[in-house]
């Protein structure tokens, strides 16, 4: 460093260098009459020191004034008019197209058009130990965005100037001149030009701020930005970006979220559109409920069938008519389905306790649909047997908008719960396992913030009130009390809506799509559930669970790293150590895998993105899952497609700001079979890379007796042996796939003709027999040249021993 600025500093203005050149323009400009004030950047002392070179002076009117200050428009007409063209054609271009990323990256917020001339204002600064470069002044220039220049903020920046040396000369370029053409402006200067020009298209603008971001990345990468200067200009950019994505301006912005996206479940929709129903209108006239319905009405009753008898009714006599059984109602198999009790408030929630296969609830809370029964337990801890998830989901929200909108007030046991036990029979889809992610995530919501809820419930509040209590202490707020509370005024067909400041930005239908889609509902996974691999999974207790689950004291260098990497051959168990991170830590586990956003949701795969750690931001603390990380994150190739290359930049854009945020408790693990693929900027931010290796014969052993566990054998140890000492190389996918060929034996050795009538109990038990056979079939499906380059790859930058 003091090398360079020695270097620099006695450094003799020569008459041919553009350094010269560039000194002989700004006094050219220097005689402009601007008012002078402060530029905190230049106001000397500390690593701010004036290079020998200059022969200007910093403290001179015209360069504060460019500087800092209000410009009007017939003092810029004057200041381009004293502009030689000859100086900026020969001499300034040379210098501003310097491909020097500093200099390249200001240089957007100072090219703007002020009375019919395209400006572009900079100041030339010298970077220590490294050739001089041209860096706008861009804050200096903040008081000119009324007049068509785009400013950057003055804040975070201060870093990236105490790496400089600012000085000398201000350089004022007139685009719009004659002869300066786009051939003297290198990619990143184009762009800008045309964003400040005010003739971009939005989608054009966007794609000129994304290929900024990237270029910020690349410049970080090679050491040519400072962390500080990129998170600086990272925030910068996406939030401009941001802006022309939301904006629901036509002109200006896009906001097409998840246009395509929605196709897929558009076109979804339409499937279900072409189903027939077997109950046609004469069909259901000829139903001897109806008829009696019918007939009651014809009498003058006034009271047909209670709205949450009409179900049972039709259901039950139903089951003599002449439809195909399948359509009867006749589902005694789903007890779910079926009120087992009169209609009552919560008849049918309570109907489930009888369903062996659904989980009992205390009695003290019949009403505790959602909120209160997940509350019950440990929070997004389920452990082995809890099984939080599977327990909601056999509670189930109205699909209809006005009865999911009493559902959701259903949580005090008032009477407008019974309301919704008795309506919820009517609902076709009351009693199956399906919510909308809209409905999961109000649910994630209630249960993580319904403690509060619950002590108000307890102390006898009333229910709206109480939501609205603890989703407002979370930041939320259930637009669906307000509905309830002024009911009587209609209004129930409008759809339970939720403000969070972090969310406002994507529209509902994206964050439903990852909330179904992307959000893991699966059973939990216990440390148990993996075979072997204790390394990786002593390390990950050690550095992510137990900070995760205890932020209080692992905080500074204790605290957790925002990134991991797991890499290994396939199958060997990396996606159960993802969702048993997220079990074990109480996290809210997202799983994606990176090519399907690269092929399942073309186009909208940044947004998916950007959407994903939003929503994570929302249930933290969270996991994000990212299997076949490499194709997200592959080195970056210039024939690399325009679609890949955006959601790549979204995707460390994101990373670095979850990374970034020390509130924020987000864990990023990405999970590779090529970890060799990944680049190097993305490799720096998984700060911790753990390799999975093909189990060992102890956990080989492990796979095959937790399996064999759930099935009737007859496997003797020394025979386990044998198997186990057969599979050497074997991954764990493997391991199963060879259990499931063994389980099959016994079948295979029925007789065909006994096949239909043979019971579960006579069916043989699995023995040694079936895995030789097995094997015979089953291949490892990792070769060593693969084991070869995990090993080493991880050797070099795996974290392992
Ligand atoms: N260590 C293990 N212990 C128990 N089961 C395992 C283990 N490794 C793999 N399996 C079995 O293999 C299946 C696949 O494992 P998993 O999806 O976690 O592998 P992966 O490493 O993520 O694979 P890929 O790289 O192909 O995505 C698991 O569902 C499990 O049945």
């Amino acid at each position: 460093m003091e090398d360079g600025e020695e270097e620099y500093g006695e450094e003799e203005a020569d008459e041919e260098s553009p350094l010269f050149r560039v000194k002989t323009l700004e006094m050219a400009t220097s005689t402009m009459p601007w008012h002078s004030s402060e530029y905190s950047f230049l106001g000397g002392g500390g690593d701010r020191s004036v290079n020998s070179w200059s022969s200007v002076d910093l403290n001179e009117p015209h360069f504060e004034a460019l500087v800092h200050h209000e410009v009007k428009p017939e003092e810029l007409e004057a200041l381009v008019g004293q502009v030689q063209p000859e100086l900026i054609e020969e001499h300034l271009v040379p210098l501003l197209v310097a491909p020097v990323v500093l200099g390249v990256f200001h240089l957007d917020a100072v090219v703007g058009q002020v009375a019919g001339h395209v400006l572009q204002v900079g100041a030339v600064v010298r970077l220590r130990g490294r050739p001089q470069h041209a860096l706008p002044v861009a804050d200096a220039i903040g008081s000119w965005s009324h007049r068509g220049f785009e400013p950057l903020p003055l804040s975070g920046r201060e870093e990236d100037f105490g790496n400089f040396c600012i000085n000398s000369a201000v350089l004022v370029t007139d685009w719009s001149r004659p002869g300066m053409s786009g051939a003297h402006l290198d990619e990143w200067q184009r762009r800008s030009f045309d964003i400040s020009s005010g003739n971009c298209t939005p989608e054009q603008t966007a794609d000129a701020y994304r290929a900024h971001i990237l270029s910020i990345e690349y410049a970080w990468a090679s050491s040519q930005l400072s962390q500080a200067g990129m998170d600086s200009l990272l925030r910068t950019y996406s939030e401009r970006y941001a802006a022309v994505l939301d904006s629901d301006d036509p002109r200006t912005g896009l906001n097409n979220y998840a246009d395509s996206a929605l196709h897929l479940a558009r076109s979804q929709r339409n499937h279900s559109d072409k189903w027939e129903s077997f109950l046609t209108m004469e069909s259901v006239l000829e139903l001897p409920c109806v008829q009696r319905m019918i007939q009651a009405g014809k009498g003058g009753g006034s009271s047909l069938v209670a709205a949450g008898d009409v179900n049972i009714s039709v259901g039950q006599e139903s089951r003599g008519s002449s439809l195909p059984a399948a359509f009867t109602g006749d589902r005694s198999d789903t007890a779910l389905f079926k009120p087992t009790v009169p209609p009552q408030p919560k008849a049918e929630v309570n109907t489930s306790a009888s369903n062996p296969n659904s989980f009992s609830r205390p009695p003290a809370r019949p009403q505790s649909v959602f909120t209160h029964s997940s509350s019950a337990l440990p929070q997004g801890n389920p452990g082995p047997a809890g099984g939080t998830q599977n327990y909601q989901s056999s509670y189930l929200p109205n699909s209809n908008p006005s009865k999911r909108k009493n559902f959701y007030n259903t949580d005090g046991g008032d009477g407008g719960r019974g309301q919704q036990g008795g309506q919820a029979g009517s609902d076709p889809r009351a009693g199956s396992n399906f919510k909308t992610a809209r409905e999961q995530f109000i649910v994630e919501q209630q249960k993580k913030h319904s403690n509060q809820a619950q002590r108000g419930q307890a102390s006898g509040g009333s229910s709206c009130e109480e939501i609205s209590r603890s989703q407002q202490a979370a930041g939320y707020i259930f637009k669906i009390c307000e509905e309830e509370e002024g009911g009587s005024n209609g209004n129930s067909n409008q759809e339970p809506q939720i403000v969070d400041e972090r969310l406002k930005n994507f529209e509902p239908k994206i964050i439903e799509l990852i909330m179904s889609e992307i959000m893991d509902h699966g059973p939990p996974v216990v440390w148990e559930d993996i075979a072997g691999l204790e390394f990786a999974k002593t390390t990950i207790k050690e550095i992510v669970v137990w900070p995760m689950l205890r932020p209080d004291i692992f905080t500074g260098l204790r605290g957790p790293p925002k990134g991991i990497l797991l890499f290994g051959p396939p199958g060997t168990g990396k996606t159960l150590i993802g969702k048993c991170i997220a079990c074990q830590s109480g996290a809210t586990f997202f799983s994606i895998s990176a090519s399907s956003l690269t092929s399942k949701w073309v186009g909208e795969g940044e947004k998916m993105v950007r959407a994903l750690f939003s929503i994570a931001r929302c249930h933290q603390p969270a996991v994000i899952f990212i299997d076949e990380i490499d194709s997200l994150l592959s080195q970056r190739t210039d024939g690399e497609h325009d679609s890949s290359r955006r959601i790549k930049t979204e995707f460390l854009v994101q990373l670095d700001g979850a990374t970034t945020s020390a509130e924020d408790r987000i864990l990023v693990v990405g999970a590779t079979n090529r970890p060799q693929e990944i680049d190097e900027a993305a490799r720096r931010r998984l700060a911790k890379r753990l390799y999975i290796p093909l189990p060992e014969g102890t956990a080989r052993r492990q796979i095959i007796t937790n399996l064999m566990t759930q099935e009737k054998n007859q496997l003797r140890e020394p025979e386990l042996d044998s198997v186990v000492a057969a599979t050497e190389g074997f991954s764990g996918a493997d391991m199963t796939q060879l259990c499931r060929e063994a389980a099959l034996g016994p079948i295979r050795s029925i007789q065909l003709s006994d096949i239909a009538t043979i019971t579960a109990d006579q069916v043989r038990p699995i023995q040694y027999r079936d895995f030789q056979d097995a094997l015979q079939t089953v291949r490892p499906s990792v070769s060593s040249k693969d084991l070869e380059l995990y090993e080493e790859w991880n050797k070099t930058f795996g974290c392992g021993r």
